[in-house]
This record gives C-alpha cells, sequence and structure tokens, in this order.
C-alpha cells in the first residue's frame, strides 16, 4: 500500500536541506518505493502567510499521513511574536499534537568523520549513541509558565519542570526496548539530587526496570556528570535516556562528538502504528541560511530513519545510510565538515551512491 510522507520544510536552512531529503526520497520512488510526497507551510512562513506556526489543517495533515519529514523553524525575523505563536511554538504543538513522545537521536560517528569531530580520533572513532528524550513533557511543556510583574515592579519568569508516571514509563519502555536490540545497557540522567522530578524520573526507571526488563542492565547518571563523561569517554555509552530539557543539549553536544551538528538526524516516535516526526536535530541556522552551504546529511539520514521506523523499508533506511557513508568516504564534505561543497553537491554525492 503507498504510504504517505509530510514535509514541513520550514524556516532557514529548513528548505535547504529537506530538498535533498526530497530528491532522495522522489529517487526510491522511481526506483518503486510506493510513497506520496506532500508539503505545507510551518513555522516561520506559516506565521507570515497564516498568521501561526501550525495551522489546524496542517496538523491534521501531519497526524493523517505515516512520517512527517520537518527542516527546522525559527529565526530572528519572528523575534517579537507572541511567546505562544513564535515558530517553536508550533514545533512544540506538533510534537504534542502527534503525541511523539519519544525522540530517538543517534550520535554515530562515521569512519570518515573521526577527524573532524572536535575530540581525538581515539575518542571518537566507532561511536555509536541511541539518545531517546522524553519529547512531549517536561519544562517546555510544564503548567504554570509565563512572565508577570511582581507588586514591586521586578518581572518573574517561570516554567514548570514536571512528569507524571505514565510519562516517564512510556519513554522508558522505548529505550529498553531498544537496548534489547543493542547492548542491553540504559544509562538514564537526571538530577534525582536537586529536583524531586528528577527523583521521580530516577525511582520510576528504576521500578520498570525491574518489574519488565530485568536483562536490561540500568545505570543512573547525574546528568552534569553525563556532560562531561560525554567528553571524556563518549563510548562508555550505549543507550541514554533522559528528559525533554536534558536530552535537547546533551543532544547537541554529542553532535560535534560525530564531526557536526549537521550530522545529527532523529526520529520523534508514539505508540505503535501512529505516524512518526522526523527532523534534524539542529535548528534554523540564521548564520548561514540563503547561502546553500548546509550540511543536508541530518535530513537526509532523518528521512532513512522514517523509512525504517514509518514506512515499513528498513532495507530502504540501510541503502540511505549507506550512501551517505559512502559519499563521506568518497571525501564529500560541507564547510561544517571542513569542506566546500555546497549543500546540493552534497546532495549529489549521496545520490551518486542510490544509483
Ligand atoms: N528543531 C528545530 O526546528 C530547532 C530550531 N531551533 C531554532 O533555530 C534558530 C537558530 O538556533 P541556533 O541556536 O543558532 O541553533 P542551530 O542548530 O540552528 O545552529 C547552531 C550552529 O550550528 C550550525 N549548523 C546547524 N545546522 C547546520 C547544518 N545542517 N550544516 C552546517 N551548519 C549547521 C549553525 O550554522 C550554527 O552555527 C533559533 O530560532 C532556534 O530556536 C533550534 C534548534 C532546533
Ligand atoms: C523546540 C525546539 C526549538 C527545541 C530544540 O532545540 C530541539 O528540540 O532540539
Ligand atoms: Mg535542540
Amino acid at each position: 500500500m503507498t504510504k504517505t510522507l509530510l514535509m514541513l520544510p520550514g524556516d532557514g536552512i529548513g528548505p535547504e536541506v529537506t530538498a535533498q531529503a526530497r530528491r532522495v526520497a522522489e529517487r526510491l520512488i522511481e526506483q518503486g518505493l510506493a510513497l506520496d510526497i506532500g508539503e505545507a507551510r510551518f513555522g516561520g512562513v506559516a506565521i507570515d502567510a497564516d498568521g501561526m506556526p501550525l495551522t489546524a489543517d496542517t496538523l491534521t495533515l501531519a497526524k493523517a499521513s505515516d512520517a512527517v519529514l520537518m527542516g527546522a523553524v525559527g529565526g530572528p525575523q519572528w523575534a517579537d511574536q507572541p511567546y505562544g505563536n513564535r515558530p517553536e511554538a508550533g514545533l512544540l504543538a506538533l510534537r504534542s499534537g502527534m503525541n511523539v513522545y519519544a525522540n530517538l537521536r543517534p550520535a554515530l560517528c562515521f569512519a570518515a568523520l573521526a577527524d573532524a569531530s572536535s575530540l581525538k580520533r581515539a575518542l571518537v572513532e566507532g561511536l555509536d549513541i541511541l539518545f531517546v528524550r522524553e519529547l512531549t513533557g517536561g519544562v517546555y511543556f510544564g503548567e504554570p509558565r509565563g512572565i508577570e510583574t511582581l507588586p514591586d515592579g521586578q518581572r518573574r519568569g517561570v516554567n514548570t519542570h514536571v512528569y507524571t508516571t505514565s510519562e516517564i514509563q512510556r519513554v522508558a519502555r522505548t529505550a529498553f526496548a531498544l537496548a534489547r536490540g543493542r547492548k542491553g545497557e540504559v544509562v538514564s540522567a537526571e538530577k534525582s539530587n536537586v529536583m524531586e522530578a528528577g527523583l521521580l524520573w530516577r525511582e520510576e526507571v528504576q521500578a520498570l526496570r525491574d518489574a519488565e526488563y530485568p536483562d536490561i542492565r540500568l545505570t543512573h547518571m547525574l546528568a552534569d556528570n553525563m556532560a562531561m563523561q560525554l567528553v571524556k569517554n563518549p563510548k562508555q555509552f550505549d543507550v541514554i535516556l533522559t528528559d525533554n530539557l536534558f536530552g535537547d543539549m546533551l543532544s547537541d553536544e554529542a553532535g560535534m562528538l560525530t564531526g557536526s551538528l549537521g550530522m545529527l538526524p532523529s526520529a520523534a516516535i508514539g505508540d505503535a502504528g501512529m505516524p512518526g516526526l522526523y527532523e534534524p536535530i539542529h535548528g534554523s541556522a540564521p548564520d548561514i541560511a540563503g547561502r546553500g552551504v548546509a550540511n543536508p546529511s541530518a535530513s537526509i539520514l532523518s528521512l532513512a530513519m522514517a523509512l525504517r521506523y514509518s514506512l515499513g523499508a528498513p532495507e530502504l533506511a540501510a541503502k540511505v545510510e549507506a550512501a551517505v557513508e559512502a559519499a563521506l568516504d568518497g571525501g564529500a564534505r560541507t564547510a561544517d565538515l571542513g569542506g566546500t561543497m555546497t549543500t546540493a553537491a552534497m546532495g549529489d554525492a549521496v545520490l551518486a551512491h542510490l544509483a
């Protein structure tokens, strides 16, 4: 049966990198993949055209698709929007609306890029970490939130870091299940020493492991220590389970271990059979947008994750990943990787291995 992919290119470098992922998807369609590709406005461009970053129609389309491939949203043009109408608020609403609570962020160091990392080759060669980040709860979503003016004239900004048992359990189940197909190890990161929500996280993850996944080796690590351990000895980690905020920061840090933030894809998934949301972990990169120099690898690798987790084509996912690896082995490099290739030339280099 023909599957459907909704593309949401978004802002900044989003349209530039998703254009290359689209070329890859179109090549696979030429080769027999049964896939319909649609596209909709999302983020800042949707604010400009429709007055809001995520219209009800776009959310309906996303939920009716098998997979959504998002570019990136945000930029200085929309900095004066009311907070709840910013491009980034649209992304939070999309994640929440699709109920994609588990964000898989693989940090894989391709052999050809071991010298592109800011760490020494020996520390990153063969690196293969899978972050499982909680995506629809925690401090990005907790209530109350806002900025208020106090009686004495000071202003007070409030966000609430909050988790419930079920929110912790469902993402932890995803991490444990994925760990069974890897090394059977999970390290869970929180700040249980200073945050009650972190203590609850630790207790619930441990209880779930004891009750349902006794075969998994679970350890707990405070998130600040993990930030340090990731640059000291990143290969000690296999699956990392963490919350929305710490997962956001720790996975960007891991991006540099692999050579560039422009290499890291992600998959946001929910309950079995529901559509997934796929996106690079990077943002809209206003500093390089419009110049055609962004690295499209993370977007192409996000398409591969969509093929694996939502489009029923794991063999094509592996084929796309192998094509990216072959392009890198052949010397293909955008500026972030120390090269001079344009975004489109990098796309060409990947397509050359998908003949
Ligand atoms: N998922 C999303 O849509 C996200 C959106 N954002 C938004 O993006 C905007 C910019 O945020 P920043 O903090 O600058 O983070 P960013 O991830 O956009 O950029 C950080 C740095 O990495 C570089 N970079 C990122 N992706 C790259 C790529 N594919 N190729 C080469 N270089 C790349 C950028 O040029 C920049 O120097 C903000 O409005 C932010 O809110 C940030 C993160 C995620
Ligand atoms: C809502 C996003 C802009 C947050 C973020 O940086 C991310 O999810 O990686
Ligand atoms: Mg981020």
